[in-house]
């Protein structure tokens, strides 16, 4: 494999995944108290877009997988967002790119803390869910609505994602 063809995990956080989407996390203080008290609530953290459809929740059960992990395809979602809410507290591997003019640009791969989400925004290329380990269970929040609203593209040379050393 070619070096320029490995990616290595990166941690995720906010600011690094801001030119990709949303990341859902209850760190720092809450946007209000409620319940009496009782919960905090992070407030209207995601930017969602359902164009032309409307908002569903579904359940992804995906086998989980391995690194190193092979990469050859990446796709995007024209008409909506997409967001993966971990139903465990297991990490799991978060594949983005920049658009390079209709393809993908150079992958990035994060790894996700125990409790973080993602929140893909309108168009933004991602590899499929990705989970690293069992249950492999995610609440997705994503467009339902007539027309195409996903776009592949596979690489002619696949990229290798590891662990950083
Ligand atoms: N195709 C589908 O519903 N899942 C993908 O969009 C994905 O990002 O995993
Ligand atoms: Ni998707």
């Amino acid at each position: 494999m070619k070096e320029d063809r490995l990616i290595r995990t990166e941690p995720l956080t906010g600011a690094a995944f801001a030119p990709f989407g949303d990341v859902l996390e209850a760190t720092g203080p809450a946007d209000k108290i409620i319940n009496q008290g009782r919960c905090g609530r992070f407030h209207d953290r995601a930017q969602l877009a359902f164009a032309d459809g409307r908002a569903g929740i579904s359940l992804f059960q995906a086998e989980p997988r391995d690194l190193p992990l092979g990469l050859d395809m990446m796709e995007r979602h024209p008409e909506g967002s997409q967001a993966f809410l971990p139903m465990s507290a297991d990490p799991f591997l978060v594949i983005v790119a920049e658009d390079a003019g209709a393809r993908p640009g150079t992958p990035r791969a994060f790894l996700t803390q125990p409790g973080q989400g993602v929140n893909y925004h309108r168009g933004t290329w991602h590899g499929v869910l990705t989970p690293l380990h069992p249950p492999g269970l995610f609440a997705v929040v994503d467009r339902i609505g007539a027309g195409a609203n996903l776009e592949e593209f596979w690489f002619d040379e696949p990229y290798t994602v590891d662990a950083s050393p």
